[in-house]
């Protein structure tokens, strides 16, 4: 089913979401990419398109497999969720109508309707206020697809570095308690089995971050190293895996050493997110691995603050759509 399309997840229709998806299927409509529909949202999609004078035809469908066949005439989008569209101003509506999508999304990827599923980015906060439970949709795909938290791995991704946040969306207060050889082992061992699955890495290298300053200058500045992250490391170099560190994280993004690894596991959300956002905001991709399901986002927010206005790069909602087309080619060559 080399057709079978890939799920867009509308995400908070406040936020930049609707008009990067319009300006991706513009500028993929003709690319070697695997076709794309977008699960509801069509009023809000058509006034988007409407207020920043797109040229992007809209198709309604009923079912996931009418996309392929009719994305050469609109962008495909699943017929019967929607709300309005105020650019900037969120609502629970709106909010309901981010998570219907990502949740409609997911089951046509975990019934094999779609290939895999791009999210559109959702604001927490404006989920939270709608009952969502989980910190991030990370978590949310851990539990739909039956896995626990720790299961499912964010990576952001871009052209100059790809990096693993060991500890997500947690206070920074709580990281040292949450550092733990067990976390460590377990993450980077999916890490590795997805790069060599998803991104066609035979033998992938892992460079690992220590906490603090100086990797602990040899325990002056803090135990994790010696506590943790080195008897992880050494556990996972007696598995066969290519694994360096505890690299300290003030040196762990040079050029030189980004050239020495394939993924960098750092210790905490920033310390992982900064250098990636910093090198490829506007091609950066979080993917989440893994999970049974192919999973993509671009590497930003909801920008509210510019939403509707006709700024915002649709670069890494395009690099997430491509990287969950790549994605689903090396499973199945897999
Ligand atoms: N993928 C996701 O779903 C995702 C990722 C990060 C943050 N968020 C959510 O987004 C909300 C806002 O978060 P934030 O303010 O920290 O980050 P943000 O990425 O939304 O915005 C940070 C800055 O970058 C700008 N920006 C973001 N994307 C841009 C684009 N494509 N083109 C041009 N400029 C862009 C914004 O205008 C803002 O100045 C939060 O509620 C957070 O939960 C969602
Ligand atoms: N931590 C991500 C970032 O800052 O880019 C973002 O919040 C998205 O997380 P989820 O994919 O878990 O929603």
């Amino acid at each position: 089913m080399a057709d079978r399309p890939l799920a867009i997840a509308l995400g908070d229709p406040a936020g930049i979401g609707p008009e990067i998806i319009l300006a991706s299927y513009g500028r993929l409509r003709d690319a070697a990419c695997r076709p794309f529909f977008v699960a509801g949202g069509e009023d809000v999609l058509r006034a988007a398109a409407a207020r920043l004078g797109l040229d992007c035809p809209l198709v309604a469908i009923g079912d996931p497999s009418e996309a392929a066949s009719r994305f050469s005439e609109g962008l495909p989008v699943l017929a019967g969720m929607d709300a309005d569209y105020t650019p900037g101003q969120p609502s629970e509506a709106g909010a309901a109508l981010a998570l219907h999508s990502l949740a409609e999304a997911v089951r046509c990827s975990l019934e094999n309707k779609a290939t895999g599923v791009v999210t559109a980015p959702v604001s927490k906060a404006q989920l939270a206020a709608v009952g969502f439970e989980y910190p991030g949709q990370t978590e949310f795909l851990a539990a739909v697809c039956g896995l626990a938290p720790e299961d499912a791995v964010m990576m952001l991704a871009g052209p100059s570095l790809r990096a693993v946040p060991l500890t997500v969306h947690v206070a920074l207060a709580d990281v040292p308690h949450l550092v733990t050889s067990e976390l460590i082992t377990h993450k980077a061992r999916i890490v590795a089995a997805a790069l060599q699955r998803d991104f066609g890495i035979a033998a992938p290298r892992l460079a690992v971050a220590g906490l603090n300053p100086h990797a602990g200058e040899g325990g002056q500045f803090g135990d994790e190293e010696s506590r943790a992250i080195a008897p992880a490391i050494a556990a996972l170099q007696a598995e066969g895996l290519r694994v360096t560190g505890p690299v300290p994280g003030d040196a762990l993004f040079t050029p030189l050493l980004r050239s020495t690894y394939d993924a960098a596991l750092c210790m905490y959300h920033d310390q992982a997110l900064i250098p990636v956002k910093a090198l490829d905001f506007d091609q950066g991709v979080n993917v989440t691995l893994g999970l049974p399901i192919i999973r993509t986002s671009p590497d930003h927010g909801t920008a509210f603050d510019i939403a509707g206005q006709g700024k915002a790069e649709a670069g890494a909602m395009m690099a997430a759509i491509r990287m969950a087309s790549d994605c689903a080619a090396a499973r199945s060559h897999g």
